[in-house]
């Protein structure tokens, strides 16, 4: 047996090795199975280039709990180390190796999220083990080797009897981890990190229950099968050649088990120059409600599960997808702002920006009819997408989706071909109508159709910035929401109208007016409509709504404070409840009318409610008593 100091330049590793990412010391089991796993794709290769004179056989990992001894094995059956070897890899390179992870990243730990997904090796058992043991038989003719260091810097390195190739890591459970000897936490770990890894990982045995024979005769046996806890050769894996249409919709179901709703559609990733990128990326259905995603995309390093915080390597348009994205090249160990910077990280992502506009574009193309019954769950992205990313933006407007309230579907091109002739006005501006809620709008909707205008339906929480930038982009396009102004106002065309009132008359009903409503609300606007349009309207100008709505959802323009509720309330002049308010006898009749007539805009507008909705109700079954 020999004994030996391991080479510590640092008073001592270890402490530091247990404190380091004290929430992230599960990661060890993952560097332990990457270790293993490593080593049986090393045997496989050697054996494949007849450099290996062994069977490879079919290798698994085994994970074994001793809950009595408190201890925990990772065993597998790969090329193992010579005591040599062991003395090369373990105590000098392994741990320089964890040494130099230490030194560099010990500070910026905490803010760098990423670091410690990956990089601290063999060491990291440490974080959990008061005492650690290695016993490996290397694939050469060599005696197996026994290792065995408790945390101190001094290790012991003798032979062992081990006959079976491969290297067994044994870990002494320390006190404060015992977590890590219950089968279900070990069992989640698994999962959650190792659940794609190529080698397969067995986890103890479960019970199976087969049916034997067939109709009445037929018997349910149970049978105790091997545990595997992962699948070898996931999807994203193979080629898109391979795989059918209900493959990637099982695949969605393995990645994400708890999710009932079928994706959408996929798109599969698969690049070898100038990077090394596979993955499959779903288009989940997605509410409204962005806070409500928590299946995440996950990202994979050679089938290791990393992370499902991709922020800075995707768009962040693209974060609301789900899927798997595995590359050896994204750099790992490294702090997140060194990661948004990296070239191969801005490629990837330009990469993945091109890969998703393109297979809208082509979904779009083949069968438009399928497209625009998915528009209403994948336009909350694409959106996003236009407004975030310039490239996405230039290549989306040959498929991003302008509906109607009547359910037709127009990209903005066919739409501007389409309205261009009734919808220009004086100043040669096409005006794009749109409602966000055809419920509470619908009287404007109808007023609008009834003059032959094509009224979209723009419902997205994001909408308002898009048309701003839509805005910026086009010349001479405007977007205009059916309830901004009276109808005759939002496309203003070059008329004359003409009021049946004289401006003496005006004056009047003017003053009678704003002495009946609340000033401080609404903004009394005279307008001579035609005789037929509707008399009391209450609209909201588009440019303070829409300033409003995008100060809610973030960005727009700042420094505004808040934006206050304006309303105006437009009066057609020209129509028979003008002239009838203005000709009534009394005040107090003529009051009412007013009261009346303005409740009946608000409710128009959905804005009737508590109180008012009270006295409104109560007056009008006095006015039809
Ligand atoms: N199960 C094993 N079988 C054979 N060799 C192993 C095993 N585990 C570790 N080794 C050897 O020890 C070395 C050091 O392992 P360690 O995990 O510290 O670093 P690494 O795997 O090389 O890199 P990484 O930092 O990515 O984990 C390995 O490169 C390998 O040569």
């Amino acid at each position: 047996m020999t004994t030996g100091n391991i080479n510590v330049s640092v008073e001592n590793i270890f402490p530091l090795i247990k404190k380091f990412l004290y929430s992230d010391h599960e990661i060890f089991l993952r560097e332990l199975i990457s270790n293993a796993t490593d080593a049986t794709l090393k045997l496989k290769h050697l054996t494949s280039i007849g450099e290996a004179n062994v069977t490879y056989g079919n290798p698994i990992i085994d994970v074994r709990i001793d809950k009595e001894g408190k201890k925990l094995h990772i065993i597998d059956q790969g090329i193992g180390m010579t005591a040599q070897e062991v003395e090369k890899y373990i105590n000098q390179i392994a741990f320089s190796g964890a040494e130099e992870f230490l030194n560099k990243y010990k500070d910026s730990a905490k803010d760098s999220g990423i670091i410690g997904h990956f990089g601290l090796g063999f060491y990291s058992a440490f974080m959990v083990a008061s005492k650690v043991e290695i016993i490996t038989k290397s694939y050469k003719d060599e005696p197996a080797a026994h290792w065995s260091c408790d945390g101190s810097p001094q290790y012991t390195l003798e032979a062992h009897e081990k006959t079976e190739r491969g290297t067994e890591i044994i870990l002494h459970i320390a006190e404060d981890s015992l977590e890590f000897i219950e089968e279900q936490r070990i069992s989640t770990l698994l999962v959650k990190y190792n659940k794609f890894m190529p080698i397969p990982i067995r986890f103890g045995t479960r019970t199976e229950t087969n049916t034997i024979g067939e109709g009445e005769d037929a018997k349910e046996e149970q049978v105790e099968i091997d545990n595997i806890i992962n699948n070898p050769t996931p999807a994203w894996t193979k080629q898109p050649s391979e795989l059918k249409d209900e493959d990637y919709k099982n695949f969605y179901r393995e990645l994400y088990p708890m999710q009932f709703e079928e994706p959408l559609f996929n798109i599969h990733l698969n690049v070898d120059y100038p990077f090394n990128l596979t993955g499959i990326l779903y288009f989940p259905k997605l509410s409204n409600d962005l806070s409500m995603q928590k299946d995440r995309i996950q990202l994979y390093q050679n089938q290791v599960f990393v992370t499902d915080n991709v922020e800075g390597i995707v768009p962040e348009f693209l974060t609301m997808l789900r899927g798997v994205i595995d590359s050896p090249d994204i750099p790992l160990n490294v702090s997140r702002s060194y990661l948004q910077a990296d070239g191969n990280v801005k490629k990837i992502s330009s990469y993945i920006t091109r890969k998703v506009a393109d297979k809208l574009s082509s979904l779009f193309k083949d069968n438009r009819e399928d497209f625009e019954k998915k528009w209403n769950d994948i336009k909350i992205v694409i959106e996003y997408g236009m407004l975030s990313e310039e490239k996405f933006f230039e290549k989306a407007s040959s498929f991003a989706l302008y509906p109607t309230v009547d359910n037709q579907y127009f990209t903005l091109e066919e739409l501007l071909e389409k309205v261009k002739p009734l919808q220009t006005d004086k100043d040669g501006k096409t005006i794009l109508l749109y409602a966000s809620n055809e419920e509470t709008q619908h009287s404007y909707i109808e007023e609008a159709k009834a003059k032959g205008y094509e009224v979209l339906l723009l419902d997205s929480p994001i909408v308002a910035h898009l048309m701003q930038k839509l805005e910026q982009e086009k010349e001479n396009l405007s977007f205009t929401r059916v309830d901004s102004d009276s109808i005759e106002n939002l496309i203003k065309k070059e008329e004359d109208r003409i009021s049946k009132l004289s401006d003496q008359e005006q004056e009047t009903l003017k003053t009678a007016l704003t002495e009946a409503i609340p000033q401080e609300k609404y903004t009394v606007q005279l307008e001579a409509l035609e005789s037929d349009a509707t008399p009391f309207r209450i609209t909201q100008p588009e440019f303070m709504r829409r300033m409003k709505e995008m100060q809610q959802t973030g960005g727009g323009m700042f420094g505004f404070g808040n934006f206050p509720e304006i309303y105006n309330l437009v009066v057609n002049t020209n129509s028979e409840l003008a002239t009838q308010i203005l000709t009534t006898k009394t005040k107090a009749k003529q009051e009412r009318l007013i009261k009346q007539s303005l409740d009946l805009a608000k409710l128009s507008q959905g804005l009737l409610k508590g109180e008012e909705l009270t006295h409104f109700i109560k007056r009008s079954f006095e006015m039809i008593k």
